[in-house]
């Protein structure tokens, strides 16, 4: 046995560089070692912390996310399945398969306890992350009196077409990884274990973040062509993160501190539309140039956005209804929030066109203060809602990271 397959089996993090798959040595290793993995050098992303990782970290290319009901209304079998999905994902995220016996040492009588499809890869930067929705917190559970006053369902918006299928839930899995097979594989297998206590209310997959949680990160493009996540929250700024995204003991309920609150909006981009759009017309709508991403009247993508700087015609050179101006901290009394949202394309829509979209995602300490009022002025004046459709929405209250000895949301059942 290799140096290299000894660490990978019994899981070592080597020097800095934890490669890690899910089973028996093989390809994963191997494309590492040879440097044909991009994401070997920063494989596994820690599962334990005072926050939950998923939120901060680095976004990575992949998401599958995937909203749940909770089908019991024993609270011990609820607390148990958070229990068996903490042990699940702390191996996941660890390279490991889920169980003792895994995908394929198990007894050939019986199902395996991993269903198999991440054998041989790497961990992939792989994150779970959980919430908790507000049907959560109805008397089913004995939770009625711990649910945050900002968890309430979110108010209907201008223009909103949401998909009742597509939309809520009371519990929701955010898996994020470099590899997509790795994230599906993930959820997939915390379904699987939350069979009898849990189904899937509805699920989404993204590829191709669309916004930058770190300095360390170029900005990708999303599928209108433009660099998405330049102006966002960013991981090196802790500072900016304790006043927008970390719910404080002193918010409201204790057991969330350490914890943020999850909007998902599943938003569809009329793509044809905007591809017989202007270029001008475009960067108009979003208040940055398509190339560079410099804000309009500026020169760099990371220069200054100046909301109140004048084109050579007289005109703001950001305009009233552009993008920028409305979701900027200066209109909305300083709020902001963090942004992790994914691309997607789900086939199409038997009328000719794409059924493509931005999975929307962010993080805020308090949506009433934060993302509501953001969406309240974007559906009422963005020009961008000519080019957009939201059709799924959900709130979730997202518990503080979990302790070595600890399961997800025990600050709320302990
Ligand atoms: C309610 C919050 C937001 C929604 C919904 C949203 C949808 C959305 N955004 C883009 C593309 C871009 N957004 C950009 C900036 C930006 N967007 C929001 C908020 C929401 N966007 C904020 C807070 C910001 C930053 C504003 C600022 O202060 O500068 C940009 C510019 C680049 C960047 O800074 O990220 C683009 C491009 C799409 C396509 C979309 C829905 C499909
Ligand atoms: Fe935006």
């Amino acid at each position: 046995m290799t140096e290299f397959s000894r660490r990978r089996m019994f899981g070592i993090a080597g020097t800095g560089v934890a490669i890690v798959g899910a089973g028996a040595a093989g390809a994963g290793i191997d494309r590492a070692m040879s440097g044909q993995s991009a994401h070997a050098a920063t494989d596994i992303v820690p599962f334990h912390g005072a926050n939950q990782a998923g939120i901060v970290t680095p976004a990575q290319e992949h998401l599958h996310f995937a909203s749940l009901n909770v089908t019991t209304t024993d609270r011990a079998k609820l607390v148990s399945l958070l229990k068996e999905w903490t042990d699940a994902a702390r191996r996941m995220t660890g390279g490991h398969e889920v169980g003792t016996t895994g995908a394929v040492s198990g007894s050939l009588a019986a199902p395996p306890d991993d269903t198999g499809e991440a054998l041989e890869l790497p961990a992939s930067s792989l994150t779970l992350t959980v919430g908790f929705g507000p049907s959560l917190f109805d008397d089913r559970f004995g939770l009625a009196g711990k649910r945050p006053a900002a968890l309430a369902e979110l108010p209907s918006f201008p223009k909103d077409n949401l998909d009742p299928a597509r939309s809520g839930g009371d519990l929701c899995i955010q898996a994020c990884a470099n590899d997509p097979q790795v994230a599906v594989h993930a959820v997939r297998n915390l379904v699987r274990l939350g069979f009898g206590t849990t189904e899937v209310r509805w699920s989404q997959l993204g590829f191709g973040r669309s916004s930058s949680t770190s300095v360390s990160q170029t900005t990708p493009r999303n599928l209108f062509g433009f660099k998405d996540g330049t102006n966002n929250l960013k991981a090196e700024d802790p500072a900016a993160l304790n006043d927008q995204v970390w719910v404080a003991p002193e918010d409201d309920q204790a057991w969330l501190a350490g914890g943020s609150y999850l909007v998902a909006r599943r938003i569809r981009m009329h793509i044809e539309t905007w591809d017989r759009t202007s270029l001008d017309e475009q960067q108009k709508v979003i208040g940055r140039t398509k190339g560079s991403g410099a804000p309009l009247g500026q020169s760099a993508e990371f220069d200054q956005v100046d909301l109140h700087v004048h084109g050579e015609g007289g005109e703001l050179a950001i305009a009233d209804d552009a993008h920028i101006r409305l979701a900027s901290a200066e209109s909305l009394n300083g709020a902001k929030i963090l942004r992790r949202g994914y691309n997607f394309v789900d086939g199409s829509d038997g009328l000719g066109h794409l059924e493509a979209g931005l999975f929307f995602i962010c993080f805020n300490r308090d949506p009433r203060k934060q993302y509501i009022p953001m969406q309240r002025a974007l559906s009422a004046h963005d020009a961008m809602m000519e080019y957009v459709e939201h059709t799924g929405s959900a709130l979730f209250a997202v518990p503080p990271g979990v302790s070595e000895t600890g399961y997800w949301g025990d600050s709320l059942f302990g």
